[in-house]
Protein backbone atom coordinates (compact mmCIF):
# COMPACT_ATOMS: atom_id res chain seq x y z
CA UNK A 1 0.00 0.00 0.00
CA UNK A 2 1.54 3.54 -1.10
CA UNK A 3 1.77 5.66 2.22
CA UNK A 4 2.51 9.20 3.00
CA UNK A 5 5.13 8.68 5.78
CA UNK A 6 6.61 11.89 7.92
CA UNK A 7 10.03 11.76 9.00
CA UNK A 8 10.70 14.32 11.88
CA UNK A 9 12.98 15.27 14.32
CA UNK A 10 14.85 18.62 15.42
CA UNK A 11 17.22 20.39 13.19
CA UNK A 12 20.34 19.41 12.23
CA UNK A 13 19.41 15.44 12.84
CA UNK A 14 19.88 13.85 9.56
CA UNK A 15 16.47 14.63 8.07
CA UNK A 16 17.59 15.72 4.61
CA UNK A 17 20.21 13.05 4.65
CA UNK A 18 18.06 10.51 4.77
CA UNK A 19 15.22 11.79 1.82
CA UNK A 20 18.51 11.87 -0.06
CA UNK A 21 19.26 8.47 0.54
CA UNK A 22 16.08 7.06 0.15
CA UNK A 23 16.20 8.92 -3.26
CA UNK A 24 19.58 7.16 -4.18
CA UNK A 25 18.51 3.61 -3.47
CA UNK A 26 15.66 4.35 -5.57
CA UNK A 27 16.86 6.11 -8.09
CA UNK A 28 19.84 3.69 -8.65
CA UNK A 29 17.22 0.80 -9.06
CA UNK A 30 16.06 2.59 -12.25
CA UNK A 31 12.97 4.72 -10.57
CA UNK A 32 12.14 8.12 -10.85
CA UNK A 33 11.05 10.87 -8.09
CA UNK A 34 9.83 13.68 -7.96
CA UNK A 35 11.86 15.93 -5.17
CA UNK A 36 9.53 19.05 -3.98
CA UNK A 37 11.30 21.60 -1.32
CA UNK A 38 11.09 24.87 -0.17
CA UNK A 39 13.65 27.30 0.91
CA UNK A 40 16.35 25.30 1.93
CA UNK A 41 19.92 26.80 2.88
CA UNK A 42 21.42 25.81 -0.09
CA UNK A 43 19.11 27.91 -2.39
CA UNK A 44 16.28 27.61 -4.83
CA UNK A 45 15.05 24.51 -5.96
CA UNK A 46 17.99 22.52 -4.04
CA UNK A 47 18.00 19.80 -1.57
CA UNK A 48 20.89 19.91 0.63
CA UNK A 49 22.26 18.01 3.43
CA UNK A 50 25.21 19.11 6.07
CA UNK A 51 26.96 16.16 4.81
CA UNK A 52 27.63 17.78 1.60
CA UNK A 53 25.48 15.81 -0.77
CA UNK A 54 23.06 17.98 -2.78
CA UNK A 55 20.52 17.52 -5.26
CA UNK A 56 18.18 19.34 -7.33
CA UNK A 57 14.52 19.49 -6.62
CA UNK A 58 11.08 21.46 -7.82
CA UNK A 59 11.02 24.50 -5.64
CA UNK A 60 7.34 25.07 -3.96
CA UNK A 61 5.75 28.04 -3.56
CA UNK A 62 3.17 29.48 -2.19
CA UNK A 63 -0.46 28.39 -3.26
CA UNK A 64 1.26 25.96 -5.78
CA UNK A 65 -1.28 22.85 -5.99
CA UNK A 66 0.95 20.26 -5.72
CA UNK A 67 -1.19 17.11 -7.01
CA UNK A 68 -2.19 19.55 -10.26
CA UNK A 69 2.01 19.67 -10.55
CA UNK A 70 2.30 15.79 -10.59
CA UNK A 71 -0.98 15.38 -12.75
CA UNK A 72 0.55 18.12 -15.13
CA UNK A 73 4.01 16.28 -15.34
CA UNK A 74 2.31 12.96 -16.16
CA UNK A 75 0.22 13.89 -18.94
CA UNK A 76 2.52 15.82 -20.50
CA UNK A 77 4.73 12.01 -20.56
CA UNK A 78 6.73 12.95 -17.53
CA UNK A 79 6.85 9.93 -15.22
CA UNK A 80 6.92 9.96 -10.88
CA UNK A 81 7.12 6.63 -8.89
CA UNK A 82 7.55 8.13 -5.58
CA UNK A 83 7.90 11.69 -4.13
CA UNK A 84 9.78 13.47 -1.83
CA UNK A 85 9.29 16.67 0.07
CA UNK A 86 11.74 18.43 2.04
CA UNK A 87 11.40 21.20 4.58
CA UNK A 88 7.78 20.05 4.78
CA UNK A 89 7.49 22.57 8.08
CA UNK A 90 7.60 25.21 5.14
CA UNK A 91 4.28 23.57 3.40
CA UNK A 92 0.60 25.25 3.89
CA UNK A 93 -1.67 22.34 5.26
CA UNK A 94 -3.82 22.66 1.78
CA UNK A 95 -0.44 21.64 0.52
CA UNK A 96 -0.04 18.51 3.05
CA UNK A 97 -3.57 17.80 2.09
CA UNK A 98 -2.96 17.40 -1.98
CA UNK A 99 0.44 15.11 -0.81
CA UNK A 100 -1.79 12.64 0.62
CA UNK A 101 -3.91 13.17 -2.35
CA UNK A 102 -1.22 11.82 -4.54
CA UNK A 103 -1.15 8.80 -2.45
CA UNK A 104 -4.68 7.72 -2.04
CA UNK A 105 -5.27 9.00 -5.85
CA UNK A 106 -2.09 8.74 -7.72
CA UNK A 107 -0.98 5.63 -5.63
CA UNK A 108 2.38 7.22 -5.15
CA UNK A 109 4.49 6.75 -2.12
CA UNK A 110 5.18 10.02 -0.37
CA UNK A 111 8.01 11.17 1.63
CA UNK A 112 8.18 14.57 3.80
CA UNK A 113 11.03 15.32 5.89
CA UNK A 114 10.64 18.10 8.44
CA UNK A 115 11.15 20.05 12.28
CA UNK A 116 7.66 19.41 13.71
CA UNK A 117 8.01 22.43 16.18
CA UNK A 118 9.52 26.32 15.52
CA UNK A 119 11.69 27.96 17.97
CA UNK A 120 8.95 28.73 20.33
CA UNK A 121 8.00 24.72 20.75
CA UNK A 122 4.75 25.44 18.26
CA UNK A 123 4.02 23.49 15.61
CA UNK A 124 4.29 24.54 12.29
CA UNK A 125 0.72 23.93 10.48
CA UNK A 126 2.70 22.02 7.59
CA UNK A 127 3.78 20.32 10.09
CA UNK A 128 0.68 19.87 12.45
CA UNK A 129 -1.34 18.62 9.28
CA UNK A 130 1.02 16.08 8.43
CA UNK A 131 1.08 14.87 12.07
CA UNK A 132 -2.93 14.69 11.33
CA UNK A 133 -2.73 12.86 7.83
CA UNK A 134 0.62 10.39 7.45
CA UNK A 135 0.16 6.80 7.49
CA UNK A 136 3.14 6.99 9.89
CA UNK A 137 5.32 9.87 11.43
CA UNK A 138 8.93 8.20 12.04
CA UNK A 139 11.35 9.97 14.43
CA UNK A 140 14.50 9.43 12.99
CA UNK A 141 16.80 7.12 14.80
CA UNK A 142 20.06 9.34 15.02
CA UNK A 143 19.96 11.77 17.91
CA UNK A 144 20.90 15.18 17.79
CA UNK A 145 22.22 16.24 21.62
CA UNK A 146 21.92 18.61 23.85
CA UNK A 147 25.09 20.37 25.04
CA UNK A 148 24.09 19.34 28.45
CA UNK A 149 24.75 15.65 26.50
CA UNK A 150 20.76 14.53 26.59
CA UNK A 151 18.76 13.91 23.46
CA UNK A 152 17.73 17.24 22.01
CA UNK A 153 13.75 17.34 21.43
CA UNK A 154 13.54 21.18 20.30
CA UNK A 155 14.68 23.76 18.36
CA UNK A 156 16.07 27.12 19.66
CA UNK A 157 16.43 30.01 17.44
CA UNK A 158 19.34 32.37 18.97
CA UNK A 159 21.49 35.55 18.31
CA UNK A 160 24.97 35.52 19.61
CA UNK A 161 24.33 32.66 21.17
CA UNK A 162 21.45 33.62 22.96
CA UNK A 163 18.24 32.42 22.64
CA UNK A 164 15.08 34.31 21.60
CA UNK A 165 11.27 33.70 21.82
CA UNK A 166 9.64 36.63 19.34
CA UNK A 167 9.92 37.06 16.20
CA UNK A 168 8.89 35.42 12.58
CA UNK A 169 7.68 31.53 13.00
CA UNK A 170 10.12 31.39 9.44
CA UNK A 171 13.76 32.28 9.36
CA UNK A 172 15.91 30.44 7.40
CA UNK A 173 19.06 29.66 9.22
CA UNK A 174 21.30 27.04 10.13
CA UNK A 175 22.85 25.89 13.53
CA UNK A 176 26.46 26.85 14.75
CA UNK A 177 25.75 30.57 13.43
CA UNK A 178 27.46 31.99 16.83
CA UNK A 179 27.54 35.57 15.42
CA UNK A 180 24.28 36.20 13.24
CA UNK A 181 20.30 34.46 13.76
CA UNK A 182 20.89 31.00 14.05
CA UNK A 183 19.97 27.48 15.77
CA UNK A 184 20.78 25.40 18.33
CA UNK A 185 19.07 22.14 19.42
CA UNK A 186 18.55 21.37 23.37
CA UNK A 187 16.64 19.61 25.53
CA UNK A 188 13.34 20.50 26.68
CA UNK A 189 14.90 20.89 29.98
CA UNK A 190 17.34 24.08 28.88
CA UNK A 191 14.78 25.27 26.18
CA UNK A 192 12.34 25.89 29.05
CA UNK A 193 15.38 27.67 30.63
CA UNK A 194 16.23 29.30 27.52
CA UNK A 195 19.99 27.77 28.15
CA UNK A 196 21.69 27.70 25.43
CA UNK A 197 25.73 26.14 24.75
CA UNK A 198 26.90 29.67 25.05
CA UNK A 199 25.00 31.05 28.31
CA UNK A 200 25.83 27.66 30.18
CA UNK A 201 29.35 27.90 29.16
CA UNK A 202 29.41 31.40 30.58
CA UNK A 203 27.55 30.72 33.89
CA UNK A 204 29.26 29.21 36.97
CA UNK A 205 29.34 24.97 36.53
CA UNK A 206 25.93 23.63 37.20
CA UNK A 207 23.82 20.23 38.07
CA UNK A 208 22.22 20.98 34.30
CA UNK A 209 25.15 19.00 33.10
CA UNK A 210 24.44 15.41 32.72
CA UNK A 211 27.34 13.32 34.96
CA UNK A 212 30.16 11.79 33.23
CA UNK A 213 30.34 8.27 33.99
CA UNK A 214 34.25 7.27 35.39
CA UNK A 215 33.77 3.87 34.24
N1 LIG B 1 31.40 16.37 9.44
C1 LIG B 1 30.46 15.47 9.69
N2 LIG B 1 30.77 14.19 9.90
C2 LIG B 1 29.82 13.26 10.14
N3 LIG B 1 28.51 13.53 10.18
C3 LIG B 1 28.15 14.79 9.99
C4 LIG B 1 29.08 15.82 9.72
N4 LIG B 1 28.40 16.98 9.56
C5 LIG B 1 27.10 16.67 9.73
N5 LIG B 1 26.95 15.36 9.98
C6 LIG B 1 25.70 14.60 10.21
O1 LIG B 1 24.70 15.19 9.46
C7 LIG B 1 23.56 15.43 10.31
C8 LIG B 1 22.80 16.60 9.73
O2 LIG B 1 22.25 16.15 8.52
P1 LIG B 1 21.15 16.99 7.72
O3 LIG B 1 20.56 15.99 6.77
O4 LIG B 1 21.75 18.20 7.14
O5 LIG B 1 20.13 17.35 8.90
P2 LIG B 1 18.65 17.92 8.87
O6 LIG B 1 18.12 17.86 7.47
O7 LIG B 1 17.88 17.05 9.83
O8 LIG B 1 18.75 19.32 9.40
C9 LIG B 1 24.15 15.64 11.68
O9 LIG B 1 23.26 15.31 12.72
C10 LIG B 1 25.29 14.63 11.67
O10 LIG B 1 24.82 13.35 12.01
C1 LIG C 1 13.26 26.17 14.52
C2 LIG C 1 12.99 26.96 13.29
C3 LIG C 1 13.67 26.69 12.13
N1 LIG C 1 13.43 27.42 11.01
C4 LIG C 1 14.18 27.12 9.78
C5 LIG C 1 15.67 27.09 9.90
C6 LIG C 1 16.09 26.17 8.76
O1 LIG C 1 16.18 26.97 7.58
C7 LIG C 1 14.90 25.21 8.65
C8 LIG C 1 15.17 23.86 9.25
O2 LIG C 1 16.10 23.18 8.44
P1 LIG C 1 16.83 21.80 8.87
O3 LIG C 1 17.20 21.21 7.54
O4 LIG C 1 15.82 20.97 9.61
O5 LIG C 1 17.99 22.17 9.70
O6 LIG C 1 13.83 25.82 9.35
C9 LIG C 1 12.48 28.41 11.02
O7 LIG C 1 12.23 29.06 9.99
N2 LIG C 1 11.81 28.69 12.16
C10 LIG C 1 12.03 28.00 13.31
O8 LIG C 1 11.37 28.31 14.34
Amino acid sequence: MPELVFFSGTMDCGKSTLALQIEHNRSTRGLQGMIFTRDDRAGEGKLSSRLGLVTDAVEVADGMDLYGYLVDHLSHGGRADYVIADEAQFLAPEQIDQLARLVDDLGLDVYAFGITTDFRTKLFPGSQRLVELADRVEVLQVEALCWCGARATHNARTIGGEMVVEGAQVVVGDVNQADAVGYEVLCRRHHRRRMTAASAHAAPLSPDVLPMSSA
